[in-house]
């Protein structure tokens, strides 16, 4: 079998994923396929931490419109990752194959703390690290906690494991002539301005030399591919 592409990752999953064919919360079938493709990539040799988004229960943005401050929007929707992290480390662990969820706050009751030291330590010890709580401040999004969780764990690349195979000239799903690149520039992605992911974390990854590829989680395995270079996506490098 190939040699993997690359040693150690972070995978940010979209958190609108994990609610499946369902518009809100968690679907167990998706979860569960999700935790399988992570384990079958682990076992390709790779270390493998997880960022999810918490987009399947709460957008900061979209609670804040009806009322409560934008910090605490926010602070409800990192809390959402977390509740994501342990539906996964659950599935995970049910599969036999050993996970730990770490969490941006400090909450004993629920899981250990994030530091650099841990993650290396469980990744070390062969487990899928699982990464709540975002940043742990508002006004960051998930996609910036990956980009910055692997620029601080030695990772890399970022693999955006989304709904879309691919960064676009345009939104592909209002744009039907939208056109998908193989391979783009930091740069580029931050001045074309693709929605795909912020600018904040296009930013952060071309300041400290981090590929970003950008594929599509509804393909079972593709994440496994992916990492053996065989795999549909849009790469975003130097
Ligand atoms: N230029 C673009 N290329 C690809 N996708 C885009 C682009 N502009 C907007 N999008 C949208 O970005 C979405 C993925 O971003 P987002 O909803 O933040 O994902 P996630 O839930 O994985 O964080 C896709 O559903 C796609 O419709
Ligand atoms: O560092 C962070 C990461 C996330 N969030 C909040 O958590 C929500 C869920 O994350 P995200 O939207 O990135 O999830 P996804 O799009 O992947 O489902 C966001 O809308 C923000 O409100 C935040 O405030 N700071």
């Amino acid at each position: 079998m190939a040699e993997p592409v690359y040693r150690r990752v972070v995978i940010k999953l979209s958190g609108e994923y994990f609610a499946g064919p369902h518009s809100f919360g968690m679907d167990q079938p998706t979860i569960d396929r999700i935790a399988g493709d992570l384990i079958a990539a682990r076992q390709l040799g790779v270390e493998v931490a997880v960022v999810v988004g918490g987009g399947n229960m709460v957008r900061g943005v979209e609670v804040s419109s009806r009322g409560v401050s934008r910090p605490t929007g926010d602070t409800m929707g990192m809390l959402a990752t977390v509740m994501n992290c342990l539906a996964l480390e659950a599935a995970i662990e049910r599969r036999g194959a050993p996970a730990r969820a770490l969490s941006a706050f400090v909450m004993p009751q629920v899981c250990e703390l994030y530091t650099r030291g841990a993650t290396h330590k469980y990744l070390a010890e062969g487990r899928i690290v699982l990464l709540g709580g975002g940043t742990g401040n508002p006004f960051f999004t998930t996609d910036t906690t990956a980009v910055l969780r692997a620029a601080e764990i030695g990772a890399h690349a970022v693999l955006k494991a989304t709904n879309v195979d691919g960064v676009y000239t345009a939104d592909p799903k209002k744009d039907p002539s939208a056109k998908r690149f193989d391979r783009l520039t930091h740069s580029q992605a931050i001045e074309g301005g693709y929605k795909v992911m912020d600018a904040t974390a296009f930013a952060l990854a071309r300041e400290t030399s981090l590929p970003i590829i950008v594929f599509s989680i509804a393909e079972p395995g593709s994440i496994g591919a992916i990492l053996r270079g065989t795999g549909h996506g849009t790469i975003v490098a130097g």
